[in-house]
């Protein structure tokens, strides 16, 4: 069981590069525990704003805090799965998933321990020693998967994580992720542009729609495209 949930917020923020805005103005809460989906067309910010929420990005106005304290950078509290080379190629899958466990400085032993019990759970025993080009795209995913997980982080920031895949490895993954999720209390925001896996996987839908940012509670499908 992981540690509670962090309680993130953007606060009146804009977000871009440069010079140039690509969301102005974000409020936005994300509830300690809760599996918060964004959803939005292809251009609309979606990565940008994880990204800010990861400390990877800081904001030209406004703030982002995890917990009340301002994000100033990356820190093993919030994990990222990205799209896809999220892996570093040279590790094998145990050394990948040992990753955030040495971050947080876990005792050689027990990072073993949990980087195995992980890769369990995701279904990858066996396949420990095996380095990223030597599995499919969803096993792949399995890997960011235990190892986002194994730090035992107080938030998952997923970027698109099954944009990649064909549609049946991306339900099973779908139904991995809402199973290994039961056991942590991590907060997830997760990214897509299917609406159907935001309706699948979200308690709450941020749409990052024509009309700036709408949270959704219970939306149906087709509130959800209006938005788009
Ligand atoms: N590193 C960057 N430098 C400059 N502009 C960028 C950078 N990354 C993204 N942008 C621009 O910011 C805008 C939003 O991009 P972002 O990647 O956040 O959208 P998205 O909703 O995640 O899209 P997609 O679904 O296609 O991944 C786009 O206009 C994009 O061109």
């Amino acid at each position: 069981m992981s540690a509670a949930g962090l309680a993130l917020r953007l606060d009146g923020a804009g977000l871009g590069y440069g010079g140039g805005a690509v969301l102005s103005g974000v409020d936005l809460e994300v509830t300690p525990g809760e599996i918060l989906v964004v959803v939005g067309a292809s251009g609309s910010g979606k990565s940008t704003l994880l990204r800010a929420l990861a400390g990877l990005l800081r904001p030209h106005a406004g703030r982002v805090l995890a917990d009340g304290a301002e994000v100033t950078g990356p820190s093993p509290d919030r994990a990222m799965i990205f799209q896809e080379d999220g892996l570093l190629p040279w590790r094998s899958v145990r050394r990948n998933v040992e990753l955030p466990l040495g971050i947080r400085k876990v005792a050689r032993a027990e990072r073993r321990r949990a980087a195995e019990e992980w890769i369990g759970r995701v279904g990858l025993a066996g396949y420990e020693d095996r380095l990223p080009r030597e599995l499919s795209g969803g096993m792949r995913q399995r890997v960011q998967l235990a190892r986002a997980l194994a730090g035992a982080p107080r938030a998952v920031l997923m970027d698109e994580p099954f944009g990649a895949l064909d549609a049946q490895t991306r339900a099973e993954m779908q139904r991995l992720l809402l199973d290994v999720l039961r056991d942590t209390a991590a907060t997830v925001v997760f990214v897509t542009h299917d609406v159907d896996e935001a309706l699948l996987l979200g308690h709450r839908i941020v749409v990052l729609g024509r009309d700036g940012v709408r949270t959704l509670a219970g939306a149906t499908r087709e509130q959800i495209v209006k938005e788009l």
